[in-house]
């Protein structure tokens, strides 16, 4: 079971783009990309990461943008699956 981390703890852990969204109790980052096509296909290969982690996001696709939103359902918060997952979407979107 991962560990659900707190305000401060996921505000040092942030990555780059992404913010604590401590309603919903997840992280979250839209990316922007310069087709619908872009942002279509950068969301096929989260979900492969998705797959390869077993750690879904929430992902919204629309006009060049796909809004990405993180927490982990089994631990009720935002973990460090989130955080690894979420800096790996990064990579991806470079
Ligand atoms: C049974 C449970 O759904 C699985 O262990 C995985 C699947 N993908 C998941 N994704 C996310 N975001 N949180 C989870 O807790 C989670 N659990």
């Amino acid at each position: 079971m991962s560990d659900v981390l707190d305000a401060d703890e996921i505000a040092a852990e942030l990555p780059d783009g992404w913010h604590h969204d401590a309603d919903a109790d997840e992280i979250a980052r839209t990316f922007e990309f310069d087709s619908y096509l872009e942002g279509v296909g950068f969301a096929a290969g989260a979900g492969g990461l998705a797959e390869e982690a077993f750690h879904h996001p929430s992902m919204t696709i629309e006009w060049r943008q796909v809004e990405v939103r993180l927490t982990t359902h089994d631990a009720g918060g935002v973990t460090g699956k989130d955080i690894d997952l979420a800096e790996r979407l990064n990579e991806l979107a470079e």
